[in-house]
């Protein structure tokens, strides 16, 4: 379970959240609402630790984690955290391979080739093993996405953050995801996904909205 608690987050003058309370179990979807520039990539940011929060505490599975302390902070979004960012943050000069296989540059839970296994059979999985020694700047958006889909999920992580992953996708691509999320919570994985589309609602354990800076579940 991770639990947010009493959290501040500013940015200079401007709140985004005060003295608020977030919590997501093992097993559980769990969607953040609510409309553009209302804190959804902001929390996302602070559960992986890519942007600290001004007070609060945040605790994994009842430990704390101290998120002021660098290393410790990236070894455990190293290990626990697969991250698909909004603009998916993929390197358009190096291959579809490399790509997939970054994440694992900065971790020592897989060895190279225990890698480049896994993510030869990810991309099997999610029709990419033809495009594998392709140019990111060479395929299509929705490859791109699948990408970082994989990306993501290399090394088996435990919670999975997704920032607005099914914008702009037609009915098949939209199903195929949403399978993949209650997959993943079936595996008893945390998957934390910020939209703004309806249709991902209906998926959700838990779903949070922003009011008056604080996450109100309904
Ligand atoms: N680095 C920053 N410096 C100053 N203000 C910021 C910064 N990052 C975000 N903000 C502001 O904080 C608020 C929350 O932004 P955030 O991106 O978390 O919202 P969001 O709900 O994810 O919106 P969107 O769906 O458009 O990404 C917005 O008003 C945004 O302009």
């Amino acid at each position: 379970m991770i639990e947010l608690k009493r959290i501040q987050k500013l940015y200079k003058e401007k709140k985004v959240f005060l003295s608020t309370n977030f919590k997501a179990e093992s097993g559980e979807i769990v969607v953040l609402t609510g409309k553009s520039g209302i804190g959804k990539t902001t929390l996302l940011d602070m559960i992986a630790g890519i942007k600290q929060f001004d007070e609060g505490e945040y605790f994994y599975q009842g430990q704390m984690i101290l998120t002021k302390n660098d290393s410790q902070m990236s070894k455990f979004r190293n290990d626990k955290i697969g991250y698909i960012l909004q603009d998916f943050a993929l390197i358009d000069d190096y291959t579809v391979l490399e790509n997939i296989l970054l994440p694992s540059f900065y971790n020592e839970k897989m060895d190279k080739s225990q890698a480049e296994n896994k993510a030869k059979s990810l991309a099997e999985r999610f029709d990419l093993r033809e495009i594998l020694d392709k140019k990111v700047k060479n395929i299509s958006g929705g490859q791109k996405q699948r990408v970082a889909i994989i990306r993501s999920l290399l090394l088996d992580p435990k919670i999975i953050l997704a920032d607005e992953p099914t914008t702009n996708l037609d009915a098949d691509n939209f199903s195929f995801i949403v399978e993949l999320f209650k997959k993943l919570s079936k595996q008893g994985k945390i998957v934390i996904i910020a939209s703004h589309d309806e249709r991902i609602w209906a998926i959700a354990d838990r779903k949070y909205s922003v009011e008056n800076y604080k996450l109100v579940e309904n």
